[in-house]
């Protein structure tokens, strides 16, 4: 089953979004959170995980750079937002040891930037729930985030484990299309890529064109619920 997330920390995107797509969870990071302003990033979590409600996941990235520490604040982070909370690690030298231990205690981890395969087989291993890759800032570096998908998604299902691919980081509808396509089981976008996709003239054209065609029957404003 494939999965889309929002990616953002923006309230009215995610009113628009958690409402009226089919959007199954939420994600963010510090540089997501710096973009709100001077926000009490507690309070906006909670907000945003209130308007999750219990179906949406939330996804929220540790900042520390040490194994210990980022312990400490996932545990901090799940104190404040509740144990259902998906935690964001890093898999850096210090974040892979994270993973495991805060895996092995139950606790849901998303594991975040990054941009190897080698990165994404650790995180697996490790016991991660969601691998987050980054697509475009892959693509930014001359790595081919495709091959990285598809390379992941088959150790993923060759061993066995539940873990799925989150792709992340797009600029464009396309790359959200061609992660999909390359095996990653979920994509965690801006609303501003939902809005492209949805954007295209030529698909309000065509409701135009049907709409006159209806009218030309049976009269200006009419629909299927007023003849
Ligand atoms: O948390 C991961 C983000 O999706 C990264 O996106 P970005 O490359 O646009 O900063």
């Amino acid at each position: 089953m494939y999965e889309l997330m929002l990616d953002t920390a923006n309230l009215e995107d995610l009113k628009e979004g958690l409402d009226s797509w089919p959007v199954v969870g939420v994600t963010s990071n510090p540089t997501i959170l710096k973009e709100e302003g001077g926000i009490d990033v507690y309070a906006r979590l909670r907000e945003i995980k209130a308007l999750c409600g219990k179906k949406r996941s939330l996804h929220v990235q540790v900042v520390s750079t040490a194994t210990d520490a980022i312990l400490e604040e996932a545990r901090h982070i799940l104190d404040q937002l509740g144990k259902d909370t998906f935690i964001k690690v890093p898999v850096s030298a210090a974040g892979l040891p994270a993973i495991k231990k805060l895996s092995a205690g139950g606790v849901n981890v998303t594991a975040t930037a990054i941009y190897s395969t080698m990165q994404g087989m650790l995180a697996v291993l490790a016991g991660a729930k969601y691998i987050a890759v980054y697509f475009n800032r892959m693509e930014n570096n001359c790595t081919d985030p495709t091959r990285v998908i598809a390379e992941i998604r088959s150790f993923i299902d060759g061993s066995g484990s539940d873990a799925k691919i989150l792709a992340a980081s797009f600029k464009n509808a396309a790359q959200v299309v061609s992660a999909y396509a390359s095996g990653a089981q979920g994509a965690t976008v801006g609303a501003d890529i939902i809005r492209l996709g949805l954007g295209m003239t030529s698909i309000d054209s065509a409701v135009d064109g049907f709409r006159k065609d209806f009218e030309a029957i049976h009269g200006a404003g009419k629909t299927m619920s007023t003849i």
